[in-house]
């Protein structure tokens, strides 16, 4: 296959390029009729009018006497006016105003004396009583055309004896996931098999938006095969998805396929992730319709941008549907961002408020990493013609989850560990409204953030060589006039994790020059405690195989030491057991909860404190193993 260039559009002008060539060919949204009770969140395609008055007939509106208001008019707190049964009729809520009647009187104001029933104030013509067309008109619009139906709406309309609307036909999106090593969803997947979950976040996302989302069975990486079914897609749906092969791999067979059954409008926009995207249309034969197609990227955070970015709003003019607004914060990037000035990024991250300011923490940005959209908050946009930002600077995020839980969020940035997950979750089922976002930028990264006001507190677990003790001279270093408060929070084993049953033999840390290992990055405490152990058995990192290969969180050395890449890695006790794997333990080490003083009299954070001194936390520690609980949520006095 000769290579194909893609082209570098910017977004926004792909999307005008994309629409105006859809538009051109004729892209129309369809109808149907359905009946009221399905109508519930669909788009009415044409005005709505009652058929008949709601109510259509006047009607009691409350249990009592129907009357004529004539013979009631003088009657006074003393002067009552005494009426005989002949002269009203007792009636409940709903019934017909009975003839000769205008008015009811509300049981309780009916006083029966003396066989006699009185009245003590007069009755007004009509009251209580529901005249024809007091809630709808016959012939009264009751939905104009392009209205979402809600339950009212549909209330009001069968109360007007409209049985059936017309709506915007909601449109049938087929999904092709394409791929050789692509299989259905298991629990054991084979090595180089790759579970099939984009067309269930792709579904998903159409369902959210209106549509009717149609998966068809994987399809191998063969042209032939490719076409055959995107043709059957084409003709059976109203838009179709062409999943991965999108870029310029020898078996990238998107773009060719697409153009074999209909046109190619555009391949490749000025976007990461998801540059390699193909906006395609074709005709469906069956129908004579134009049908948009789109490959998408096959990494999900790819995926999940050009379906918001490209193929909402094509399909918002099949849905007709409007964009709903897209709220946007400032808020003050906690690190170094790099970009390029060939595309636009768009990058996830977590948000708090600290210190009144909003602070954004870029999350991982590889393209395959979907649980960092799991974890956002919102997306960063960094425009096409920027290099990046520095720590501390501007940029504007959009957001996935509403300021007001950006408020509540209690940001944790510093070292990793599971037990902060665990802390968070029972802070969740104690307090439902608990919203805690964890980043893992290691020890000296907690500590920094918190100095720069852009978390409320982190993981520390800082060993000083000098004097051979944890945490606190580091913070009479980097916090020389105080401001944040040391909890006490757990000791823990560190360890070397190695494959089951420890195959080479290690005993310890000696072992490290005749292994391959795998370590945590610069700065985390883990990675300090390993410089330490390597100088104190005067190993030469530079001799280690793997001693640069830097990982972010301990069950991420114990699963490259799982994966058999490394034979060992420095880890605790708890990511050993995630994953089967042996632990040769090392040392124990001191982790601490380093807190902004400004921030401890936080509701969130007095929440966290008492997590850590209840009874929960220890026995979920107490699972997890390798950890000492000596007074946990305790303040350590430090300076
Ligand atoms: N030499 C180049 N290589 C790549 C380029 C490039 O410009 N030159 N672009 C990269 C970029 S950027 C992206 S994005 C991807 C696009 O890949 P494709 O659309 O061609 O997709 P595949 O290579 O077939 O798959 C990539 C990756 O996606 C995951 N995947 C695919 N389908 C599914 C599915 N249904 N469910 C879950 N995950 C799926 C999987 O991890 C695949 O490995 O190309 C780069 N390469
Ligand atoms: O465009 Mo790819 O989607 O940058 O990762």
């Amino acid at each position: 296959m000769p290579f194909q260039y893609l082209t570098n559009f910017p977004l926004d002008d792909a999307v005008q390029t994309y629409l105006d060539a859809l538009n051109t060919h004729g892209l129309s949204y369809k109808t149907e009729e359905i009946p009221i009770g399905l109508a519930l969140g669909r788009i009415t395609s044409r005005a709505v009018y009652a058929r008949i008055c709601a109510p259509h007939y006047n009607a009691c509106a409350m249990d009592g006497i129907a009357l004529s208001a004539r013979i009631t008019f003088g009657a006074t707190e003393t002067t009552p006016v005494r009426l005989q049964e002949s002269d009203f009729v007792r009636v409940d809520t709903g019934d017909p105003l009975p003839a000769g009647c205008d008015a009811v009187v509300m049981i309780e104001d009916v006083i029966e004396e003396d066989g006699q029933v009185s009245l003590y104030a007069a009755a007004a013509p009509w009251q209580h009583v529901r005249q024809i067309g007091e809630d709808i008109s016959a012939g009264d619009m009751i939905l104009p055309s392009f209205t979402e139906v809600t339950p009212a709406g549909m209330g009001a309309m069968l109360a007007a004896g409209v049985m059936k609307l017309e709506t915007v036909k909601q449109p049938v999106v087929g999904i092709i996931p394409t791929g050789d090593e692509i299989v259905p969803p298991t629990e054991h997947p084979g090595e180089g098999d790759i579970i099939e979950f984009n067309s269930t976040i792709f579904s998903s996302m159409l369902t959210q938006w209106g549509c009717l989302p149609r998966v068809y069975p994987i399809v191998k990486d063969r042209l032939s095969e490719i076409e055959a079914l995107l043709r059957k897609a084409v003709d059976e749906c109203d838009a179709v998805i062409l999943n991965a092969g999108s870029s310029a791999g020898s078996e990238d067979y998107s773009a060719q396929a697409i153009r074999s059954i209909g046109e190619v409008v555009l391949h490749g926009i000025a976007i990461k992730p998801g540059k390699p995207a193909v906006l395609g249309l074709a005709q469906n034969s069956s129908q004579a319709g134009l049908v948009p197609v789109l490959g998408v990227p096959g990494y999900p955070v790819s995926g999940i941008l050009v379906l918001e970015h490209v193929f909402k709003p094509v399909l918002q003019q099949l849905t007709c549907r409007q964009p709903e607004k897209i709220e946007h914060v400032q808020a003050v990037v906690s690190r170094r961002l790099n970009s390029s000035l060939k595309y636009r990024e768009f990058i996830r991250a977590r948000l708090g408020l600290v210190n009144g300011k909003t602070v954004a923490v870029p999350l991982n940005r590889g393209a395959g990493v979907v649980s960092s959209f799991v974890k956002a908050d919102g997306i960063i946009d960094i425009p096409q013609d920027m290099e990046g930002y520095e720590a501390g600077q501007s940029v504007d995020v959009r957001l996935l989850h509403s300021l007001d839980e950006i408020a509540r969020m209690l940001v944790i940035t510093g070292s990793h560990d599971p037990l902060l997950d665990e802390v968070a979750d029972i802070m969740r089922r104690t307090w439902r409204d608990s919203l805690v976002a964890s980043s893992h930028v290691g020890s000296m990264g907690g500590i920094m953030a918190v100095k720069r006001g852009e978390a409320h507190l982190g993981g520390i677990h800082l060993l000083d060589e000098a004097s051979g003790t944890y945490n606190i001279p580091y913070l009479k270093k980097y916090f020389p006039e105080g401001g944040v408060v040391l909890v006490e929070c757990v000791e823990r084993i560190q360890g070397l994790m190695v494959a089951p049953g420890n195959p080479k033999g290690i005993q310890g840390f000696a072992d490290l020059p005749r292994l391959s290992y795998v370590n945590r990055q610069k700065g985390s405490g883990t990675r300090i405690l390993c410089d330490y152990l390597a100088k104190e058995n005067h190993l030469d990192t530079a001799q280690i195989n793997g001693y640069e290969r830097e990982e972010f969180t301990h069950t991420a050395v114990a699963a490259a030491v799982a994966s058999g890449t490394a034979d060992a890695g420095m880890g605790i006790l708890s990511a050993a057991r995630i994953y089967g794997l042996e632990f040769i333990p090392i040392c124990p080490e001191q982790y601490d909860l380093l807190i902004a003083e400004d921030a401890l009299q936080l509701e969130a954070v007095q929440r966290l404190l008492e997590v850590l001194k209840g009874p929960e936390f220890a026995e979920r520690l107490k699972k997890l193993g390798g950890y000492t609980l000596n007074k946990p949520g305790e303040v350590r006095p430090w300076n």
